[in-house]
Formats: structure tokens, sequence, C-alpha cells
């Protein structure tokens, strides 16, 4: 005999009581099927028993009665309407005359109100008995077991009415009575029972909990030793996470007994954590199935402990929690102290949910319903009151607003690193961890987590565990000029590769310009952002209408905002070339949001800023990327780092590492004028927006000050000794055409410069120099023998001695500008952090 409970959904519309009825005929063993209530009628049942007390139940009690009326006129023909409107009719003058006699003595006891709550299992099971053995197309005759009267507990405590104890023995002999001990013999003997009611010992109705209609289904199959268990809801059985806080779950088709126990104490809503016990008593198989798509394999729940590879089996949560901190010299050493805080807090009934307590005894941690934190505080407090006027104990503290994270798996027993990973994960996204707690069964990793944490932690974890989930990246964009929109044409042409061949999604949801901002959100508050298009950045950037697009009064609200969204794997791409973006970084880092940064602005600041913002990202375990500051894509501060941290020296760098500057030197000649050089290199996209950076020899002294600081020194832009080629004049612009303008004027001067070098057979470069901790940055004639003599376009060169590379520099050489390659550069930049 097998054991079937219906969920309120599952038999709440006609049609999914047709699927029940196919279910059911295609069962080849007898049954007893157990129903919850209709669905949202115990909640309303609940409203009513609430409004009875003042006597305002009548419209409440007109709905509940109107909707049986309703659905049964739906169900069954006119002829089997009649015997059920009687019914119903019955229950609800019952009902009334409760809810008068609450309204008249004003007072609404749990016996009471347990009585209430069961009208709607029972009239759950009289109706759908009904449907099933009249309905056309799969009638089955099933037998009423009246569960108020079979189903028997222990309970007659007055707090025990709403979630009453089992009486094992004596409901086993109850249902055997009538049921009889099952066979194997088809003898079409089905039942159909009410979920979530039964009767204590004087014979008054209680009820076993919310959720109690699983329970009474475990119930039913223990004590008929049903060979199997089949509890059927909306869903595809037990998901690794709750969908509803989690992208992408999965379906988990085998788990333990303990496995699911655990899941559904931390918040599985799919499964009343109370059932797990009568079936596991007697090694009863456990299906989660969904009534919708019977098709689907759902979940199987048994005995057998390794029945997967993976070491976590999901991930849950609790919300609502606080945690409450009893600490003091007294506990340490004292035996019996931490029953003591315990049994307080039982006498105050408060229910524990989790406890930490450290190693030097002087302080444990309870985690409990924050609704319940202040009774406990007050509790805690007068119980221990001598102790701490006496010093001994100190006042409880609490910590309002938290959530458990619960990890879960038979195998993460023994499993090296797990807890690293998950801690590891979690600290990268910023989550501060308050408690945690790990039963020596090691089934489960407790984390206590500020709740506004809660939905970045499951997914960060998730993502993190399981293989085949996607992992999102959110990526805010400061700049869509020329490299922004290269990049943006980049991470658009390879979303869907990454998605299927590495399971990244990367998901733009916010870009920034000079003076707006774009989010994709639906309501004024932020409160939930989707990514955007392709299309909505290519209009942001063209200026076009978007009632999404915010002018800021100062780009601290794009960052503010950034870090109020909280989402899991934060980027930060910096692809301007403004300080008021490099300002924030140190913002971003220290909310734990990683930056990719072409703009050299920051780490040519002053030492310290460097290595502040270096250090804040180290400690935080994120990362702070600007691979194309210097040489766009080339890979020179890595091949510098890499260098470095197998124990060589930088010794000496010689470089040409102004792509623009380069281009220019090796376009002007004889014919042409250098303005036109100039505004050829920044129509081309090589120059800074305003070249006058790059003429006036600052971006290759910011660019020689960085390499130097990744070679070990402690340089400032002031320490650079450079003379500028540059007149005063062009050097005193105010604005890019008064550059232009005066480049024009100084044609003569440019020239010269060009014709010295030409008489010479040279060429003109700017060569950067590190040499013997010195740093300099000079025009230089070249001559044909030196190897930078033939460096063609825009290319960079960088020669490197160290102590491994003496007589013959390593030399790392390529484009050094451009939009495309410097947009590859930001984007490798971001895959390496993906990818770490
Ligand atoms: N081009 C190259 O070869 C290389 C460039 N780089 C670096 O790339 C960076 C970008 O260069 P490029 O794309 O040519 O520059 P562009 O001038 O083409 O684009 C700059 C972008 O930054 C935006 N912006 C300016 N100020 C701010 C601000 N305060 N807040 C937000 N956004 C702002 C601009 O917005 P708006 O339209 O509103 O002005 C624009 O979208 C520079 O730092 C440069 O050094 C690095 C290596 C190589
Ligand atoms: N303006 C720069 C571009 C890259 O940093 C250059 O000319 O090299």
């Amino acid at each position: 005999m097998i054991v079937l409970k219906f969920g309120g959904t599952s038999v709440s519309s006609k049609s999914n009581l047709e699927q029940i009825a196919t279910i059911l005929s295609a069962k080849t063993e007898n049954f007893i099927v157990v129903v919850s209530a209709f669905s949202g009628i115990t909640n309303k049942l609940e409203q009513i028993a609430n409004l009875s007390l003042h006597g305002n139940h009548s419209i409440l009690l007109e709905e509940f009665r109107n909707f049986h009326f309703e659905f049964i006129k739906e169900l069954v023909s006119e002829f089997h309407q009649i015997e059920l409107f009687v019914e119903v009719q019955q229950k609800c003058n019952q009902l009334e005359a409760i809810c008068e006699s609450v309204g008249t003595l004003k007072e609404l006891s749990d016996r009471t109100r347990a009585t209430i709550l069961s009208f709607g299992e029972s009239l759950s099971s009289i109706i759908v008995q009904k449907y099933l053995s009249v309905n056309t197309k799969n009638s089955i005759k099933v037998n009423l077991l009246d569960s108020k009267k079979i189903i028997s507990t222990t309970t007659n405590e007055s707090k025990d009415y709403l979630n009453a104890h089992l009486d094992l023995e004596k409901t086993t002999r109850n249902i055997l009575a009538i049921v009889g001990v099952p066979t194997n013999d088809i003898q079409n003997k089905n039942y159909i029972a009410a979920g979530f009611v039964a009767h204590n010992q004087k014979g008054e109705t209680v009820t076993l909990g919310r959720g109690g209609s699983d329970f009474s289904a475990a119930i039913y199959a223990n004590t008929i030793d049903a060979t199997r268990l089949e509890i059927w809801s909306d869903v595809n059985g037990m998901q690794s996470a709750n969908p509803r806080k989690v992208q992408a779950t999965q379906s988990l088709q085998k788990l333990s007994y303990k496995e699911a126990f655990e899941m559904a104490y931390f918040g599985a809503k799919v499964l009343y954590p109370p059932s797990i016990l009568p079936v596991m008593d007697k090694n009863i198989p456990l299906y989660l199935k969904n009534t919708f798509s019977p098709e689907q394999e759902g979940t199987f729940i048994s005995n057998e402990n390794k029945l997967t590879e993976n070491k976590i089996q999901g991930i849950c949560s609790l919300d609502e929690i606080a945690i409450i901190t009893v600490s003091g010299v007294g506990l340490a050493k004292q035996k019996g102290s931490a029953r003591r805080v315990f049994q307080i807090l039982e006498e105050a009934n408060i229910n524990i949910i989790l406890i930490t307590q450290s190693s030097s005894e002087q302080s444990i941690g309870i985690g409990i319903n924050q609704s319940e934190l202040q009774n406990a505080e007050e509790a805690l407090n007068s119980a221990f009151e001598k102790e701490i006027k006496r010093g001994l104990m100190n006042e409880v503290k609490t910590i309002e607003n938290q959530c458990i994270v619960a990890i879960v798996g038979d195998n993460m027993k023994n499993a090296i690193g797990l807890a690293g990973k998950v801690f590891g994960a979690i600290g990268e996204n910023g989550i501060n961890v308050t408690a945690i707690a790990q039963g020596a069964s090691e089934r489960n990793i407790s984390i206590v987590i500020n709740k506004k944490d809660e939905e970045k932690a499951l997914n960060v974890i998730h993502e993190k565990f399981f293989a085949s989930t996607v992992k999102n990246v959110h990526v805010f964009i400061a700049g869509i000029g020329n490299v922004g929109t290269e990049f943006i044409n980049i991470l658009f042409a390879q979303k869907q590769k990454l998605i299927e061949e590495y399971q990244i999604n990367l998901k733009i949801i916010g870009v920034a310009n000079s003076k707006k901002m774009l989010f994709n959100h639906s309501s004024e508050t932020f409160e939930k952002v989707e990514e955007l298009t392709k299309e909505d950045v290519l209009k942001f950037k063209q200026k076009k209408e978007n009632k999404n697009a915010k002018t800021y009064s100062s780009l601290n609200e794009y960052f503010q905002t950034i870090k109020e969204l909280n989402l899991r794997n934060s980027v930060f791409i910096d692809n301007t070339a403004s300080d008021i973006v490099s300002e924030g970084y140190e913002f971003l880092i220290k909310n734990s949001i990683s930056v990719v940064t072409c703009n050299k602005i920051a780490c040519s600041s002053e030492y310290s800023t460097y290595l502040k913002l270096n250090k804040l990202a180290k400690d935080r375990n994120i990362y702070f990327k600007y691979e194309t500051s210097v040489g766009a894509a080339l890979p020179i501060l890595k091949t510098i780092y890499d260098l470095r941290i197998s124990g060589d020296k930088i010794n000496q760098i010689e470089a040409v590492i102004s792509g623009s500057l380069n281009f220019i030197f090796n376009n002007y000649n004889a014919e042409n004028q250098f303005a036109d050089v100039v505004l050829q290199a920044k129509e081309e996209g090589y120059t800074e927006p305003n070249p006058l950076i790059d003429l006036s020899g600052l971006d290759v002294m910011r660019k020689i000050l960085i390499l130097s600081r990744e070679s070990g020194l402690n340089k400032e832009l002031s320490d650079i000794t450079f003379n500028s080629f540059l007149p005063d004049e062009c050097t005193n612009s105010k604005s890019v055409e008064e550059l232009f303008e005066n480049l024009k004027k100084n044609e003569n001067h440019f020239k010269a410069l060009y014709q010295n070098a030409h008489k010479n057979g040279n060429k003109l470069k700017v060569v950067a120099k590190m040499e013997k901790g010195n740093l300099s940055v000079a025009l230089k004639e070249i001559p044909s023998n030196s190897p930078f003599y033939n460096l063609e376009g825009k290319d960079n060169v960088v020669a490197i001695n160290t102590n491994r590379y003496v007589d013959e520099p390593l030399v790392i050489k390529g484009a050094g500008a451009g939009a495309a390659v410097t947009a590859s550069g930001v984007f490798a930049d971001l895959m390496f952090i993906m990818n770490n």
C-alpha cells in the first residue's frame, strides 16, 4: 500500500483534480490519499479566527462558504452537489457558532484556533472524495478516513494545540483497526484522509503545525508500513536552493533523509521537516513529485546517504533571525552554565535555531526568531541579574536583521577545503559573517549574515558549487567613448560563447558618462534592476531619449547605487580619463567591488594612493586590475609581476610607451603639418581625449611611473626628469581647440626638430627610462642601429633588464594604442577576475 499527499495548489481546481485522478488511477497498489485544505483556505481561517475576537468574521465566513459552494458547482453534477452543500453548510454553521462564542467571550485560545483551522482539511477531504468517486473520466472509489479521530496526539498542554505531539502507538492501532494490515493483494480498498488535523488525549481537535499535511501523510505511511510515500506539490521536487531567491536552481534527484531534513528545516518549503522522521523510522522511500508534471523525476529521498557525488546538495536560508550573545567570565568552566541559558530560553518558550560557543567558553551565541528577541533578552538579563551586577556576566548583546544560510550535504564530511571555498566566495563579495555553526555530522554548515546579503550569499555559493550553474557577473561601466564602445562590442560579441563554454554570464547593469547614468529599473527605488542590452547602452552613448537615463548631481550617486544594489560578482570598469572616476575606486573596493581600469590617473597619483588601492583590494580578496594603463593590451605589467614573483629583480627599463607620439613622429615629415598628424592620431583613437596629455609628456611619465612602481620603486611624478619638446604656448593651451591652434602657430618649431633628426639619419622617439632607480622621459633622436629605430606606426616597445635578463633585455613589442586593442586588454582583465 502507498500513501500520497496532495498539497493545496494541487487540489484547488477542476483541472488539477482531473490530473490527480489520472495519477491515482495509474497506481497498481492500494493507497491512502492525504489532502491539504484548498489553496488559501487555512490563511482565510486564520483571519476568520482573528476577526471573530471582535465579532467581525461574518464577511470572511461568507466568502469561505461561497468559495466551497462555487467549487462544488464546478466539480460535480447537480445531483451530487446537494449532499456536499449540506456538508459545507453544516460545517459553516459549526464554524459560525464557534466564532460567535469567541466574539462573546473575547477569548481566542489555541484550542479554539486549532478547531477553527481544522475546517479547511475537513471540507477538502470530503469534496475531493466525492469528486474522485463521481468524475466521469477516472472514477475512483475512496473511503474517508477521519484523521481527526484516528490520529492521536499526547497533547494536553494549551501551547501544544497547534503543534501537537504524535502518539504513534495509539495512532497505529487506530489506523490499522480501519485499514487492516496491508497485504500485497489488490483489494481495491483506497482511502482519503484530511491532512493537518488530529485529536488529543481529551478528544479535542488539534493540528500538527502549518505544513502538517505532509506530516499526516508520513504518519499514515509509517503506520501501515507503506511501500512508498509520495508528496505531490506544484514544484519538481526539492531544489538546490529557493528558486525565488536563487537563479538557475536544479532539481535534486536524490537525497538522504538527513539531508532532506536539513533542507526542509532551513526553509525548503516543499517538505515539512517533521515528516521525515516517520518515514525514516521505517526506511520508507519518499518521493517529492510535481502534480502538474508527473513525468518529471522529482526528488527521491531514502536512507542511502551516498546517493550522489555532490559534496553540497543544497543551499537554503532562514530569515528574520536575531543573534543573542550571552557572555562573561562566569560562563567559563562552570558546569551547567550552558544548560541554564537554554533552560531560561525554554521557560520563556523561545525556540533556539542555532548555537555557537567560543572555545574559551566565555560566550554563547544563540540564533532565534527575531520576533522572540525582546522576550529572550528580558528573560536572560533578568535571570542573570545577580551575575551581571557582580561583573561575572555581561548584559546580553543582540544583533538584529540577520539570516542563516545553511549549506547541506552528507558528502561534505571530510571534504577538505570546502568550508574555505564557501567562505572565500562570500568574503570576496564583501559579505560579513556574524556567526558560524557546524554540527559534528558535518552535514550542515550554517552561516549567519546580515539579511540584506541573503540573496547575494545564496547565489554566490550556488554558483560556486553547482557546476552547470551559469555564474552571473554584474558589470558597471564608466565611459563609453572610443575604448568604452569597443569594450561593449567585445562583451556582446562574446556573451553567448561565454555562457555556453565558460558558464559566465556578463551582465551590464549600469553605465555612466560625464553627466548621466543608466540602469534598467522599473521602480523608482532601483529595487529590481535588469541587465542593459547593447541597444540600451549604444542609445545612451548617442544621448538618445531614455526615461531611465538620469542626470546625476555627482558621480557619487552612481557609485552609491552600485553599492546599494549589492549584487554578487560586481566589477566596475573605468573607460574614462577622468580623475573624478578614479577617485571613486577606494569606495568601490572598500565595498568589495573589483575595479578594472585603463585610466592611468589613480596608479600614477601619489604613491600612497597606488599602494592603498592595491592593498585594499588584496585585503578584501578582490581585484584592482590596470594592465592597459601601460602599452594598451600588451602584457607588460603581468610580465613584470611574473618576473618579480619568481625572484627576479627589475634593474632597468627602456621603453617607447606612447602609441600616439610614436605614430605622430613616424608620420610627421617634411611635407605635412604637425597639427594635422596630431589630429589624425586623435581621430584614429591613439591619443588621450585631450592630446595635450600625450604631447606634454604626461602620459608617458604616468606610464614609466607605473612601471617603476610595479618594479618595486617608490616614486612620484615629480621624481621624473623630463624636458618638454613643446613650446610653452602649446603647453599652456586651455582647450583642445586652442591646442590645435597653437600647434599650427608653432609649426616651425616642430619642423626644426624633424629636420635636425632627419639630417642626422635619425628618427624622433619619446623614450622613457628607468635606470639605477632614476626615471626619465625625453624626446630623442634614435639612430638607425638602435632596436627602437624601426618601431612602426603606433607600436610600443618595452625592454626590461633584470638579474636574469642581463646582456639581452626581455622585450615586449606591439600595438600600444588603439581603442580595439585597449578594450580587448580591459576585457582580458575582467576575464582574469572571473577565472580567479
Ligand atoms: N586609446 C587608447 O589607445 C588607449 C586609451 N587608454 C585609456 O582609455 C581611457 C578612455 O579613452 P577614450 O576611450 O579614448 O576616451 P573618450 O574621450 O573617447 O571617452 C571617454 C568617456 O569617458 C566619459 N567620461 C568623461 N568624464 C567622465 C566622468 N567624470 N564620469 C563618467 N564618465 C566620464 C565620457 O563621457 P562624455 O561623453 O559624457 O564626455 C566618455 O564616454 C583613457 O583613460 C585612456 O588613457 C588606455 C590605453 C590605450
Ligand atoms: N594616449 C596613449 C594611449 C594609451 O595609453 C598613447 O598614446 O599611448
